[in-house]
């Protein structure tokens, strides 16, 4: 069974990598979605895989790191794609949360990466 939790950031971010003249390339900003995804069992007592204030927890140093920042600027994080920053987030996360199954990013609302740890 999975259960999720949403989480949002204002971040801003520029795409090093891209060809001159793509507008990714200039300074711009999203309101990011990230969804954390945990997968495992109820507990027969406490009916829950663990409870969704464990999630947030674990997140907050991360958020804290994302939140109003230039990703750019984040430690290992200079290409912030939304591909980039899935995989960051999943690095960061997944001592605190063993349990992590998915990490989703929604870049735009119509635009985003599913990431489950894969190479
Ligand atoms: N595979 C990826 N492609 C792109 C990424 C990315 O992280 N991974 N990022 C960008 C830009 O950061 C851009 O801000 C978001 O892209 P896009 O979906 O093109 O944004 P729009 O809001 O302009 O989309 P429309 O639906 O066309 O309005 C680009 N590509
Ligand atoms: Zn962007």
């Amino acid at each position: 069974m999975d259960i999720y939790k949403e989480f949002y950031l204002e971040s801003a971010h520029w795409l090093p990598n891209v060809p001159d003249g793509h507008k990714c390339g200039r300074l711009h900003g999203h309101s990011f979605k990230v969804i954390i995804t945990v997968s495992g069992v109820p507990g027969n007592d406490s009916g829950w895989i663990i409870d969704f204030a464990d999630i947030k927890a674990a997140f907050k140093p991360i958020f804290e790191q994302l939140d109003h920042q230039c990703l750019n600027h984040v430690k290992d994080l200079e290409n912030p794609t939304s591909e980039r920053l899935a995989q960051w987030i999943w690095r960061e996360l997944k001592p605190q949360l063993p349990q992590l199954s998915q990490v989703e990013v929604c870049e735009t609302c119509t635009s985003g990466c599913i990431y489950r740890g894969e190479d």
